[in-house]
């Protein structure tokens, strides 16, 4: 009814200058609105128009991301999009430099700004904030004041975006392919600002600011290796990186989601990082595999030196002593085979004889550990292999522990080395 309203207004001018006194009070009273507009069926004013703030209130809603009432973005836009910054400041300079700026604008909006634009950008920043532009670049306070990507309204990541489908059929496992090797390590680079190709406890947290929760515990010092000051290596890094693809490919895409895998390597999504391989059936039976990461279970009774032989996979002595809390069931580290390199990883298992599960048991290789010293610790060992091994295809070694100290007839009805033979297991290990 607007034309009639406009056609009353016209007619009396001090009433047109006290209705726009009128609307903006009553708009600034009521704080849910978006935008105000006058429109007329009849005389089609404003209607396109009308339409398209209609659709744009509904799709694109400013409550999640903005609190009219304190007029600044809500904590978890702020938090969002120090996360986007992050993100995409390549170098980790904490400043987003026309390269970094335009990847982002690529990506988000995909298409680049022009030399000109990126400049007016900056201009619109430097004109609003003193510290919104350093080094010809933006900061994350002029980031902030300028905008938003990928959230849904919750401002979380979606869950299609953090979980894209990847098929694991059985009997096959994963592995991070090349291109996710480089990225990871891009990371890397980007975090171990004093370049000693190990991340400090400082140079960790920084790398997972982009992460809702820290994904890593301080169990992971002691799954890779570390250098001198217990601090986690480039090869460490790129140890723990694997172990998570192959024990919980699904938590590994979350990850590299929270780091922007698919928009900084432009792929259509994590899934691309990963490498399902071939059935382990099928590599047993042609005698060939392309894979490069084996898993070899530990199995032993209490004490055995279970943990001390992880442990000695990673460089370490029995001089480092480990808090309870901080212990890991895994370790994981390089090793050649055919001078090629492959990933080994140890797992120990608990040696609840009655417990023992499919996972316990699943992997390409068993190590039965027993303590020389200990007379009643080889019979835990040829239990379980009758019990669970004996007739299984899967290859068992069986491991003589703490070979140092005095050796103990063993009070089992074979001794260690007739059971082998017996049983054509390799030749025992010391
Ligand atoms: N002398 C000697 N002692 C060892 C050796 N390996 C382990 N030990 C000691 O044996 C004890 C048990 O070793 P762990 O590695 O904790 O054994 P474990 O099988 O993991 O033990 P649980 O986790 O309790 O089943 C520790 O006190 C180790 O220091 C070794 O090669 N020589």
């Amino acid at each position: 009814k607007v034309n009639i309203m406009v056609s009353f207004l016209l007619s009396n001018t001090w009433l047109l200058d006290h209705s726009r006194v009128f609307f903006s009070v009553y708009c600034s009273s009521w704080l849910l609105y978006l935008c105000v507009s006058q429109c007329s069926a009849k005389n089609l004013k404003n209607i396109s128009e009308l339409f398209y703030y209609a659709q744009k209130a509904v799709l694109h809603p400013t409550g999640p991301l903005y609190c009219p009432e304190e007029k600044e973005m809500k904590p978890s836009c702020i938090k969002s999009l120090t996360r986007i910054f992050k993100v995409s400041d390549l170098d980790n300079d904490g400043i987003l430099n026309d390269k970094e700026l335009n990847f982002f604008q690529r990506t988000c909006f995909n298409m680049p700004l022009a030399p000109q634009a990126l400049e007016d950008v900056k201009n619109v920043v430097r004109k609003n904030m003193t510290d919104g532009v350093e080094d010809n670049g933006l900061t994350l306070k002029g980031f902030l004041f300028l905008h938003t990507f990928g959230c849904d309204d919750d401002l979380e990541l979606h869950q299609e975006y953090l979980f894209p489908l990847l098929k694991i059929p059985a009997d096959c496992t994963t592995e991070l392919n090349h291109n996710a090797y480089l990225f990871l390590q891009s990371v890397f680079d980007k975090h171990d600002k004093d370049r000693d190709c190990a991340l400090s406890p400082e140079e960790v947290k920084d790398l997972f600011k982009v992460f809702p929760y820290m994904p890593w515990g301080p169990d992971v010092n002691n799954t890779v290796c570390t250098n001198d000051q217990g601090w986690i290596t480039y090869q460490g890094y790129l140890s723990q990186w694997t172990l998570t693809t192959y024990l919980d490919v699904q938590r590994c895409l979350e990850y590299l989601g929270y780091l922007g895998y698919s928009i900084i390597c432009e792929q259509e999504s994590q899934a691309a990082a990963i490498t399902v391989t071939r059935n382990k059936r099928i590599d047993l039976q042609k005698k060939q595999t392309q894979r490069s990461v084996f898993r070899c279970n530990i199995l032993g009774a209490r004490g055995s030196g279970k943990t001390s032989f992880l442990q000695a996979f990673l460089g370490r002595n029995l001089l480092r002593k480990i808090r309870e809390d901080h212990k890991s069931f895994y370790s994981i580290n390089t090793t050649y085979v055919y001078g090629q390199e492959k990933y080994l990883l140890l797992h120990e298992v608990m040696p609840d004889f009655d417990f023992l599960s499919e996972e316990d048991l699943a992997c390409d290789v068993v190590c039965l550990v027993y303590d020389v010293n200990n007379p009643r610790s080889f019979e835990y060992c040829a239990k379980v292999y009758k019990q669970y091994f004996m007739d299984s295809k899967t290859p068992c070694m069986m491991i003589a522990s703490k070979s140092d100290l005095h050796e103990a007839r063993q009070h089992y009805s074979l001794t260690p080395l007739d059971f082998c033979r017996k049983n054509k297991l390799p030749s025992l290990f010391k």
